[in-house]
């Protein structure tokens, strides 16, 4: 390939993953970057702050290096800081990166640095989460960061799509968007956020030789959607290789511009990461690869379809079929295994590391998609920035994409955050003996939904009542986060319950159970159509929960398999005094059939049992805060649930 990457010392040679034997061979060992430093950048100022590749050596040795932004978390390019670090050279690569939050999209590319976490003292040229991001739901890279290996490489290490924390860092106090995509008048943040997520796919898939998608788990229809939004706005981007100023090219670059405009599109790489062992299963693999198939078939994307990927037939994967079988003849879809604290797994395939190994040679040694013509490093800046600035409406300009985009985007819009595949959400309430004791000076500050975190010093400070439904507030600003929807236990009781329990007459299993089926069944319409859902039900007894459990239609009541389950329940904890303060106020102000007089009897039905592995979270501090913990505490468990 004109373009393409030059041929990595020892890549070739390195373990091949076909081997299926026992013990599994030890880590390859990592490619110390072979070619000496480039001489430092010597005009135009550029801040020696480690960026680029031809500083690697001597910046990695020294204090944390900062990834060099191509562009900023303001959605700026920025050519010139990088130019001194690119050359003449037209040998290279271009390798690009998208997924949600926190998939291991830094990790990924450091490893096709050449970084070496094992050695004292290297820091990593991407910056990765830290323990502190991960325990406040925040995303780490911002904007798109730029690196250059030694073997010329050019990586882009991006900002997360699909990021709650994402779209809270840019959402003004009005709603609108402190970022502007568009031109024209502000956009709210939300359609923002999802207008960088295809900005973003658009330009790494028109800049890039190749990209890795990046999915937590193996199902992941929200990255695949972006992708196919990525794929239909693409054509109108020329190749970068058209867009050179170089005077020589210029009348013949007019000529040859439209017919490059159809043209250039990179290769997909689908990175699953951060796999359970019951991923590790050919028959799942093989569907995930026939879903795949199925889903970019009419797409330019050609998924599974380069010779060099056998068709495999389901005859021709035993069960006894080993993981690296199947992943080793895949072009297009690599796997990553969860990585345990101590780089080891517990199932008998390959660590996280030495998966990562390979999925390193494979992808820098695979065949992949070439520019059109010849392009230097320098000139490809040049032309990326020239991409980068045509903005959406560019992708827009013409009204038959324009129809298909909004066509496509009618009842499927794509979801501003997404945690997992489909998940369900149920809130409910508990109550604690240790803060009746210890604090009976509690009180919930639950504000209306607000999408910001700007308030007033009377909500802050003072005793405000909103309308006093919280479990609601809660469960609804949640579902608000992940662009899903939203249900109220409540609204499922039929007429009968409403008015025995308005009278006073607590609920028997009688009254119950036809009310938890019937939230049942409107999970399960939700997931089975691969939405999330987020529930807010006092569900007091563990047979209640079970029964809602069976949303999620895998599981099976009393099999205790919990975690597997993809009904999750958060626990909001407060005081009885508050509860029944707040469930006080409600009923004096006619806003709700229950009055306070029932909460004892709901109090006496309270019982979570320890196997159940429920998440309490403190329920007196803001909304925003119960969900941002709610979501780091369960991206974990939520990404190991598979439909
Ligand atoms: N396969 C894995 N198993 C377990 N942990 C992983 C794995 N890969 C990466 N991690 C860890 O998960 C965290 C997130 O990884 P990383 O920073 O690479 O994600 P990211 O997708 O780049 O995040 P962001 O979108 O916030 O930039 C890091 O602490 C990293 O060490
Ligand atoms: O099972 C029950 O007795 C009811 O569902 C109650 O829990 C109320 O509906 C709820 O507490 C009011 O929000």
């Amino acid at each position: 390939m004109a373009a393409g990457a030059p041929p990595l010392a020892g890549v070739g040679d390195r373990g091949s993953s076909s081997s299926s034997s026992h013990p599994p061979p030890p880590p390859p060992p990592k490619i110390l970057l072979a070619k000496p430093p480039l001489p430092p950048p010597s005009s135009s100022g550029a801040d020696d702050d480690g960026g680029g590749g031809g500083g690697a050596g001597r910046s990695r040795q020294a204090t944390q290096p900062g990834s060099l932004s191509l562009v900023s978390d303001a959605w700026e390019v920025h050519t010139d800081k990088i130019l001194p670090y690119l050359t003449e050279n037209n040998d290279f690569m271009v390798i690009g990166v998208i997924g949600p939050t926190g998939v291991g999209k830094s990790t990924i590319m450091n490893e096709l640095y050449g970084y070496d976490g094992s050695s004292p003292g290297m820091l990593p040229p991407f910056a990765t989460q830290t323990e502190e991001i991960k325990a406040m739901a925040k995303h780490c890279t911002a904007g798109i960061d730029i690196r250059i290996s030694n073997e010329r490489v050019i990586l882009l290490d991006t900002q997360p799509v699909f990021s709650p924390s994402v779209l809270i860092d840019m959402m003004k106090p009005d709603g609108s968007s402190a970022i502007p995509i568009l031109s024209g008048d502000p956009l709210s943040a939300d359609l923002a956020h999802e207008l960088m997520g295809i900005q973003l796919g658009v330009f790494l898939a028109s800049v890039c030789n190749i990209l890795l998608v990046v999915s937590e788990g193996i199902n992941d229809l929200s990255m695949w959607d972006l992708i196919l939004t990525v794929d239909l706005l693409k054509h109108n981007i020329p190749d970068p290789s058209f867009l050179t100023s170089s005077t020589t090219q210029d009348k013949e670059n007019k000529n040859d511009n439209q017919s490059g405009i159809e043209d250039y599109i990179a290769d997909l790489c689908f990175v699953h990461a951060r796999l359970r062992e019951q991923d590790f299963s050919p028959s799942k693999l093989m569907v995930l690869k026939r879903v795949l198939e199925k889903h970019f078939k009419s797409s330019s994307f050609s998924i599974g379809s380069s010779g060099a990927t056998p068709q495999v037939s389901d005859s021709s994967v035993p069960s006894s079929m080993k993981i690296e079988d199947l992943s080793s003849n895949q072009q297009d879809i690599y796997l990553l295994p969860l990585r345990t604290p101590d780089n080891s797994t517990n199932f008998e395939y390959r660590t996280c590391p030495s998966m990562l190994g390979m999925l390193r040679d494979q992808i820098l040694s695979r065949p992949s998609r070439s520019f059109s013509k010849n392009l230097t490093e320098r000139d490809w800046l040049r032309s990326s920035a020239k991409i980068w600035d045509m903005k959406p409406e560019a992708m827009l300009k013409d009204s038959e994409t324009r129809n298909k985009f909004s066509r496509n985007h009618q009842g499927r819009a794509i979801k501003p955050s997404r945690v997992v595949a489909a998940a369900a959400v149920v809130f409910f309430l508990v109550y604690s003996q240790e803060q009746i004791e210890t604090n009976h000076q509690a009180h919930l500050w639950l504000p209306q939904i607000s999408r910001t975190d700007q308030v007033s010093d009377q909500d802050q400070f003072g005793y405000r009542d909103h309308g006093s439904q919280w479990l609601r507030t809660v469960a609804a600003l949640l579902a608000e986060t992940l662009g899903c929807s939203f249900i109220e236990a409540d609204d499922y009781h039929s007429q009968a319950n409403k008015a025995k329990m308005s009278k006073g007459i607590p609920l028997t299993d009688g009254d119950r159970i036809p009310w938890l089926e019937a939230l049942r069944d409107a999970v399960r319409e939700r997931l089975d159509h691969g939405e999330d859902v987020a529930v807010s039900c006092s569900a007091l007894q563990q047979k209640y929960r079970e029964i809602l459990r069976e949303g999620d239609c895998s599981f099976r009541s009393g099999s205790g398999s919990y975690s597997s389950c993809r009904v999750k329940f958060v626990c909001l904890e407060a005081s009885a005094e508050v509860i029944a303060d707040r469930i006080r106020r409600r009923s004096m102000e006619g806003e709700h059939f229950m009055p306070a007089s029932l909460l004892q009897s709901q109090l006496d039905l309270l019982q979570i049992d320890e196997a159940e592995g429920i998440t309490v979270v403190d329920a007196t501090v803001r909304p925003n805060a119960i969900v941002h913990d709610t979501i780091a505490r369960f991206r974990e468990q939520l990404a190991s649930t598979v439909c």
